[in-house]
């Protein structure tokens, strides 16, 4: 399997010199490798990611289908996703979901985290993207959607080296910003980043970071935007179209 295969190799590359708290978007790209040995190590892991086939073990290594799901806060990633899960078989990880979890089990990394997210900020990639390749493994799944990620070129970067693979397909959630920020205000599900204050910064980080990688994504031909005003069935009709035209 191409998951057991890689989480080796990757369980045995050593640990980043830099430090979590020295990692952000906001840094510059040459410290986005942290030595020079992963990076073999990456392109080894590359070739059991990159491409369907036998891996000489007679197990198969298919890569799963991977879809990034981005839009700004409030745009309704989370609810249109729980929707593709259960109509596509898709399993659903979200990014912020996986750094909560963090948080709630009381680590020492739990605490930079929430700290980052109270301040409406970004995580250090090393840090989001361990957490989503260790959840890609343990789910075993084909079909991926992976929601809220990658918020910056720099979760872009670290998802390619470490992961070793490229998004099939990144789905875009426009929605208005009044409408993003009415929808958060009364979300009333307890999150410490549900304040007008954290809010207006959030959406400062997904003009100047996020924005960026769907330009990039687009580029490439890969992004399918859809309109993210209206119910949220209302929304889920375009979704549906869109995915019931892939082959996955
Ligand atoms: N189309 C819609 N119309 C009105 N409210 C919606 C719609 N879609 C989702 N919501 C509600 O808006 C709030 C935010 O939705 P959701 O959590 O799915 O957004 P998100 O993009 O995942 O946000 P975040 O980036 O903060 O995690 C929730 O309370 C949800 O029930
Ligand atoms: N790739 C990511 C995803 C999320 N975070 C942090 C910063 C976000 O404001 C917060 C909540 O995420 P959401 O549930 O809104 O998707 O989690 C991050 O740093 N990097
Ligand atoms: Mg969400």
């Amino acid at each position: 399997m191409w998951r057991r295969r890689l989480g080796a190799l990757l369980l045995r590359s050593p640990p980043s010199s830099s430090s979590p708290a020295a990692s952000s978007c906001q840094r510059s790209r040459h410290h986005l490798l942290p030595t020079e040995e992963p990076l073999a190590l990456n392109r080894l892991a590359r070739l059991f990611t990159s491409q369907a086939g036998s891996d000489g073990d007679g197990g198969h290594s298919q890569k799963p289908f991977i879809a990034f799901v981005l839009g700004g806060p409030g745009s309704g990633k989370g609810t249109q996703c729980t929707k593709i899960a259960s109509d596509f078989g898709f399993v659903h990880l979200s990014a912020g979901d996986l750094l909560r979890h963090e948080i709630a089990s009381g680590s020492e990394k739990g605490e930079l985290i929430l700290d980052i997210i109270k301040q409406g900020r970004i995580v250090p990639s090393e840090i989001t993207v361990e957490l989503i390749r260790k959840a890609m493994e343990m789910s075993n799944a084909n079909k991926v959607l992976i929601d809220g990620f990658p918020r910056c070129e720099e979760n872009r970067v670290a998802f390619e080296r470490i992961v070793g693979t490229e998004p099939d397909i990144v789905i875009f959630f426009d929605c208005p910003e009044d409408e993003m920020v009415k929808r958060l205000l009364g979300r009333n599900q307890g999150r410490v980043d549900d304040n007008i204050e954290t809010i207006k910064k959030r959406l400062k980080v997904f003009e100047s970071l996020n924005i960026p990688v769907v330009d990039y994504y687009s580029s490439r031909g890969k992004v399918h935007k859809i309109n993210a005003t209206g119910t949220a069935d209302e929304i889920f009709e375009a979704v549906r179209r869109i995915f019931s035209s892939l082959r996955f």
